[in-house]
């Protein structure tokens, strides 16, 4: 005999758009985000029994979040993420938990002349900003926030030396190479117990410090190894948002190898010469690592 262990379902690539329009300045805001909703709950019976009662329609799922992205800002894409969720929840009382990621694309104003355009964007990159939320009734939304694809590179500003040696290594030392990366970046915060709580929460602010804090460290750390640089990425962001519990990362370590040429005219080509190099598509590196808070010492 089996029985049926777990079970969710939902709409996945929602597509949605959102714009407003200021009517004093004429000004027009986008976004554009593609939104998965989960749902769990008693609905067993429809796996086991065929039994389509307690099924709330995936279509309906859909529909629903076009109504709520009419009545609710869409963005920060956390809020809405808990509008779904907490919507799903509470409407329906055989739904238990909605999983709702959101994935929110880049529509960055374009500038003319010298000025921010009104109402037309351009898409500047693969970047995309990620919403995992799960609200579960009786209890609150717990978020994670992240950045994803955000590629970078460094020409200098990045060494690997003093690492394990034995008759396993071929690496040479380096005390200057290329750091290239593709940034994932994730951030978990507190539980949020209500809907209320969500709403107070400036999740805006909140990524573009990560995100410029991450970039900031990645362009000034006179980088010892991805590990030591992507720790103190993380240090920072914990440092100035109080209600995040957790910073994870994980970067790819985009390898670019140096090419002698000294076989042509002796063209000089490695080490403080190599300026023509062989970007690697793989395999790569892959350093990843969560950050928490320390517990904090009790007076007593
Ligand atoms: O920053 C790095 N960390 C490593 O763990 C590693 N391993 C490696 O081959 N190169 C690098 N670079």
């Amino acid at each position: 005999m089996s029985q049926l262990s777990y079970a969710r379902y939902g709409k996945d690539n929602v597509r949605l758009y959102k714009v407003d329009k200021d009517p004093k300045t004429g000004i027009h805001t986008v976004v554009e985000q593609t939104v998965r909703i989960l749902l769990e709950g008693d609905i067993e019976t429809s796996y086991t029994k065929a039994d389509n009662s307690v099924i709330v329609a995936t279509d309906t799922q859909k529909q629903t979040t076009y109504i709520l992205a009419k009545q609710n800002p869409i963005d920060p894409p956390e809020q809405f993420a808990a509008i779904i969720g907490n919507h799903f929840v509470n409407t329906y009382s055989h739904i238990h938990a909605a999983h709702v990621k959101i994935i929110q694309h880049r529509w960055t104003r374009m500038e003319i002349d010298g000025k921010p355009h009104p109402h037309s964007f351009y898409r500047d990159g693969d970047e995309i900003r990620v919403v995992e939320a799960v609200t579960r009734e009786g209890q609150g939304s717990s978020i994670r926030s992240k950045i994803e694809k955000l590629l970078v590179l460094k020409s200098t500003g990045s060494a690997f030396h003093g690492f394990h040696r034995d008759e396993y290594t071929r690496l040479p030392e380096t005390w200057d190479r290329i750091l290239s990366t593709d940034i994932e970046a994730g951030w978990q915060w507190k539980l949020f117990k209500t809907l209320e709580e969500v709403k107070a929460i400036d999740f805006n602010g909140a990524w573009k410090a990560a995100r410029d804090i991450t970039l900031k460290i990645f362009a000034e750390d006179d980088s010892a190894s991805v590990q030591a640089t992507m720790y103190k990425m993380a240090n920072n962001i914990l440092a100035v948002v109080p209600q995040i519990e957790a910073v994870d990362y994980a970067l790819p370590n985009k390898h670019f190898f140096e090419i002698d040429l000294s076989w042509h005219k002796d063209i000089k080509n490695t080490g403080k010469d190599a300026t023509v190099l062989a970007p690697q598509s793989d395999p790569n590196g892959l350093i990843q690592c969560t950050v928490t808070r320390k517990p904090t010492k009790s007076k007593l």
